[in-house]
């Protein structure tokens, strides 16, 4: 079994020395000081976690985490569950704006089946399946503790060979009907907010399966009473079976010193489950971009993190994560690649 506790523990903050030498080494580039903004931020960060001045060339994928929720039952979604299936397939065959983004950002593309509620089997699709979907939370726990530390396993074990292979930057994706219900429920437990400040529309739902959205998270937080100061009990209770497997990802690759860049909502909602249990873990985030889904701004503001782009995106799948690939590229193209004050003769700030 996974020790999380030792991972806690082994999760080391970035490197603060080399952020300064790398800080000292922009000031010397072609450019006035600061000029470039928060790429210049980006290339710090990414020279803290990698621990060098000049950081490596990305070698970037992306992990798409598919899984059901019970709580589908109580019509949370506009689309019926069979989608997050049929959507598997998709990414296998290449067809879904995942694929469409990762090959443009020569990102690669992981898919699991971590707790989809069908039978799957193709040899491209990492096969991992903990349980057939999580209970329906409104009636009961989503999943026990052990099958959530086995998710978590999951998608420690799946970084860890990313990293083994020679990827040093992970995009979190994810697929699965009804996980904003999840991520809305993971998010009021852990901010301590109202449920309705932090649920939004999803997929697509109409006003009145709004409301009923709200009262069925309401109902799933009565019943299960989780631990505000536990959470790996929140995600056991209202949690989701990708929503583990991706706290897996970020906890192991923050061990592993590799930058790890969220996507929206539900990524979000891991990423604060992983902050919460290891708040060092932070340091080797980047939230590529700003979701429509409401409580998403909340989640990024008790993170300190800045989004990276605003496209009005609400699709998941890693797509936002893996549209920022292209600016940690360029943040890397010029810290690495300027020519100094000195190199280029041209001359630098007076006084
Ligand atoms: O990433 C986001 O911010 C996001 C916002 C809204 C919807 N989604 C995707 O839509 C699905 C969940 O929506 P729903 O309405 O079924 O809860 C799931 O597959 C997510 O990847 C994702
Ligand atoms: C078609 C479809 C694609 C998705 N990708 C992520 N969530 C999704 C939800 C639906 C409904």
């Amino acid at each position: 079994m996974l020790d999380l506790q030792s991972i806690r523990e082994a999760i080391q903050p970035i490197n603060a020395q080399v952020v300064e030498e790398a800080r000292q080494r922009q000031l010397q580039l072609t450019k006035p000081a600061g000029s470039l903004g928060r790429l210049e931020e980006i290339a710090l960060q990414l020279a803290g976690i990698t621990g060098q001045v000049k950081p490596p060339r990305l070698q970037k994928a992306v992990v798409v985490m598919a899984a059901d929720h019970g709580v589908t039952a109580e019509g949370v979604s506009a689309y019926p569950a069979e989608v997050t299936p049929q959507m598997v397939l998709n990414f296998l065959a290449g067809g879904a704006a995942i694929n469409a983004l990762s090959k443009q950002a020569q990102a690669e593309v992981v898919v699991v089946d971590i707790g989809v509620a069908s039978e799957l089997s193709d040899q491209r699709l990492i096969s991992r399946k903990i349980r057939w979907g999580t209970a329906n939370m409104a009636r009961g726990a989503a999943m026990t503790h052990e099958e959530a530390l086995q998710a978590i396993a999951v998608g420690y074990e799946i970084v860890t060979r990313l990293a083994e292979s020679g990827t040093n930057v992970v995009a979190t994706g994810e697929m699965g009907i009804g996980n904003t219900t999840a991520a809305s429920a993971l998010t009021a437990a852990l901010l301590g907010r109202d449920v309705a400040e932090v649920t939004g529309r999803g997929t697509g739902i109409n006003d009145q399966q709004l409301a009923q959205k709200i009262r069925i998270i309401e109902q799933a937080l009565a019943t299960n009473q989780p631990d505000r100061s536990d959470p790996l009990d929140v995600l056991a209770k209202v949690g989701g079976l990708e929503i583990a497997g991706l706290v897996g990802v970020i906890l192991g690759a923050a061990e592993r010193k590799m930058a790890v860049v969220i996507d929206g909502f539900i990524s979000g909602a891991a990423a604060l489950v992983a902050v919460t249990y290891c708040p060092t873990s932070r340091d080797y985030l980047f939230a590529g971009h700003i979701s429509v889904e409401r409580g998403h701004r909340l989640i990024v503001e008790a993170l300190a993190l800045e989004p990276l782009l605003d496209l009005h995106l609400r699709l998941g799948e890693g797509t936002g994560a893996v549209l920022a690939f292209h600016l940690l590229d360029a943040a890397l193209a010029t810290h690495n690649g300027m020519s100094t004050f000195g190199e280029a003769g041209v001359s630098e700030k007076e006084g």
